[in-house]
């Protein structure tokens, strides 16, 4: 059985994910769907530790450490969380998923593209989202808005250069994938970033 649909939020720090993320639980809710709600790095006990240890900004390590360590992460996700619930027929909407890791460890880290599809096709198997919505901004806009909220951790500290290539390849997926990954401009007001989101959300809500 499975009914419910993996749905996954991306963007740069600051393009709004966590705004649209509980507007997209309450149009869920209106359409009486069950929804599980979860994050990354992180959703499990052990992968919020991880989490905690990769956004230390007092920690350093390798590129390709943090790689593993995403994945590391995002294979206990999918063991304890995404897949039981999917199994269940239930919905998931995940703050974030692997197309982060391609644009900031792929992007902004420069790491090599074919090794993070290997840990990919490691961990995830086939698995996709069935939805992507990726939220871009430009990147001034973005570090403006998480500035004005809380201090910086490891990933927000990063320049703006590092930050225009997380961009890019965000930008690089979604063309890749034009079927799962839907651009939401989010420099957009917050009403009409709301509207977009449920425009696109509504062929899923109909036929989910
Ligand atoms: N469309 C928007 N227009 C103006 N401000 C926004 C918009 N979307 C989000 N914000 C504000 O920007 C800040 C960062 O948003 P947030 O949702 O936490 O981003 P993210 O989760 O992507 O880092 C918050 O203060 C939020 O209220
Ligand atoms: C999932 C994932 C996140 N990240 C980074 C992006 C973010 O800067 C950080 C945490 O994401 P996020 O939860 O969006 O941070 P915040 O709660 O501060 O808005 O982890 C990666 O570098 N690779 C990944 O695979």
């Amino acid at each position: 059985m499975r009914q419910g649909k993996f749905i996954t939020l991306e963007g740069i720090d600051g393009a709004g994910k966590s705004t649209q993320l509980a507007w997209i639980v309450e149009l869920l809710q209106r359409a009486e769907l069950q929804a599980v709600v979860t994050r990354e790095p992180g959703g499990t006990e052990l992968g919020e530790r991880l989490r905690a240890v990769l956004l230390d900004k007092s920690m350093t390590m390798h590129a390709e450490t943090e790689a593993l360590l995403m994945f590391a992460a995002r294979r206990e996700h999918l063991d304890k969380v995404i897949m039981p619930a999917l199994a269940q027929g239930q919905w998931v909407i995940s703050d974030r998923f692997t197309d982060a890791s391609f644009a900031y460890q792929g992007g902004g880290r420069g790491l090599d593209t074919g090794k993070l599809e290997i840990l990919e096709h490691w961990v995830q198997g086939a698995l996709q989202p069935d939805l992507t919505l990726y939220f871009d901004v430009p990147v001034e806009v973005g570090q403006q808005r998480v500035s004005q909220i809380k201090a910086a951790d490891r990933f927000e500290k990063e320049r703006g250069d590092f930050f225009q290539r997380v961009r890019a390849a965000y930008l690089d997926r979604a063309r890749q994938f034009p079927g799962r990954i839907k651009i939401i401009d989010s420099s957009q007001s917050l009403a009409e970033v709301k509207a977009a989101v449920e425009q696109t959300l509504q062929p899923l809500l109909n036929h989910g």
